[in-house]
């Protein structure tokens, strides 16, 4: 063997070796990040007025649970705020249940608008955009339309909004619910996810997702309104980046956002997955050579084979327990998250574990081999950085 070879080998291999340790470090500081951040009720000084918040909620369609998720929004316990609820289609069927909890809860200040404006490409600035310019309170509350409330979830995140802040995300989790795309959404954002979402706060690194995000209106405005991001897909990675740019920070609230979709199936979880990781290789390229050396099975191979390389140890027998311990440590952060009971098994939960970390190079290479979206209505072309463009529904996506 020439000894360029051999070089090589040991190179790759003590690469490997150090992203190994690198995520076992991760998943260390996202267990400690939960435990200190989530799950914390935090208070608001007694002496200071809580601001107002306008929460604009973008509809698009119904599905099951929607008018039960709405309604947490109405029995908010919180002393100044109002509804702005947005539809983009004067025939959505959404309509119908937002007028009926309009009736049901008259004291409410609660609006709804109809039609949106077009401002750019991103269907969801669009669909927000007549709402955002006659909202009336200093913070403005973007919630997505699968989101549920608890009586106190707003009242946490405002206390998160402290002098230096701009931004309060919730990070993204899911309601208990039956079946098993509901026990893989749980196990994915209780883990894989949470794992790097936490890292990323704790070291400040922006990774929020706009599921439930909180904002200084002011910081928005200063740089047009939300318009100013309809060019990107992922507005809400924008929104954070800008407010950061101007030496803000942001952070997670304690309580998760409680996504409860009436829709939960392997397909729209595994497209929705892939959409997201589309928009991450556009706006962050890195993340592409990254990403699937942070997955257990594919770095859990890699391991295993820089460990036989310098150290001569068994690669079944790392692979093996690299597996277990990585099962593990995910069963751990997802009962911190959960913070109570776990509505599975634990058996349920290696079986979703196992699927959903099994399937997760598999998705990686198809969100690379077909970077076109399919978002609702809507079909797009992404480019590099992150703007996009329309394009017409005849690429396989
Ligand atoms: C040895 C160190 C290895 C670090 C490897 C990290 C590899 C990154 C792996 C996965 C990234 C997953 C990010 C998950 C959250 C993002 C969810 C999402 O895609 N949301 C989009 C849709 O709402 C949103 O538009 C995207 C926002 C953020 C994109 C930026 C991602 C950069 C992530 C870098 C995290 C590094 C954390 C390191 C912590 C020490
Ligand atoms: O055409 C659309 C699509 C979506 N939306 C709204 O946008 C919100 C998010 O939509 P979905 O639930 O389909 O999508 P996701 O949960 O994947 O969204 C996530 O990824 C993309 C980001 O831009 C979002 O901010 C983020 O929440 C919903 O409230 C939906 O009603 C629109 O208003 N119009």
């Amino acid at each position: 063997m020439s000894s360029t070879f051999v070089c090589t080998i040991q190179g790759a291999a003590i690469f490997f070796l150090a992203f190994g340790i690198g995520m076992w470090v991760i998943h260390f500081m996202a267990f400690f990040w939960s435990k200190w951040k989530l799950h914390r009720k935090r208070s608001w000084p007694a002496d200071i007025p809580l601001p107002g918040v306008s929460i604009i909620k973008p509809l698009v369609g119904e599905d099951p649970h929607l008018a039960s998720n709405l309604e947490t929004f109405f029995t908010l316990n919180y002393p100044k705020f109002e509804i702005l609820f947005c539809v983009q289609d004067n025939n959505d069927p959404a309509i119908n249940i937002v007028d009926k909890l309009m009736d049901k809860y008259p004291t409410v200040d609660a609006r709804l608008f109809k039609g949106g404006e077009k401002v750019g490409i991103n269907p969801k600035i669009n669909n927000m955009q007549p709402a955002y310019i006659s909202m009336k309170h200093e913070l403005i509350l973007i919630s997505d339309s699968g989101i549920r409330m608890k009586e106190d979830t707003l009242l946490d995140m405002v206390c998160h909004m402290d002098d230096k802040t701009g931004l309060v995300h919730q990070m993204p989790f899911t309601c208990d619910r039956q079946g098993f795309p509901a026990i893989l959404e749980k196990v994915y954002f209780g883990t894989s996810h949470a794992r790097i979402y936490l890292a990323a706060d704790l070291v400040g690194i922006n990774c929020p997702t706009g599921m439930s995000a909180l904002m200084r209106k002011k910081l928005l405005d200063e740089v047009g309104g939300i318009k100013a991001f309809g060019c990107f897909l992922a507005e809400d990675y924008f929104f954070a980046k800008s407010i950061t740019d101007r030496g803000w920070k942001i952070t997670i609230s304690s309580q998760p956002a409680w996504q409860n979709s009436g829709y939960c199936d392997i397909q729209s979880f595994q497209s929705r997955i892939s959409r997201w990781a589309k928009l991450r290789f556009a706006m962050v390229p890195p993340t592409i050579l990254a990403e699937p050396f942070s997955e257990c099975m594919v770095l859990g191979i890699c391991v295993a084979f820089a460990t036989r390389v310098l150290l001569r140890w068994d690669p079944i027998v790392v692979f093996l327990i690299h597996l277990l311990t990585w099962c593990i440590m995910d069963w751990f952060l997802l009962r911190s998250v959960q913070n109570g009971n776990i509505p599975f098994t634990k058996f349920e939960f290696v079986l979703a574990w196992l699927f959903r970390e099994a399937s997760a190079p598999f998705l990686f290479i198809h969100s690379l081999m077909f970077p076109n979206i399919h978002w609702r209505q809507g079909y797009y072309r992404l480019q590099w950085g992150g703007r996009v463009e329309e394009i017409a529904p005849k690429v396989k996506l």
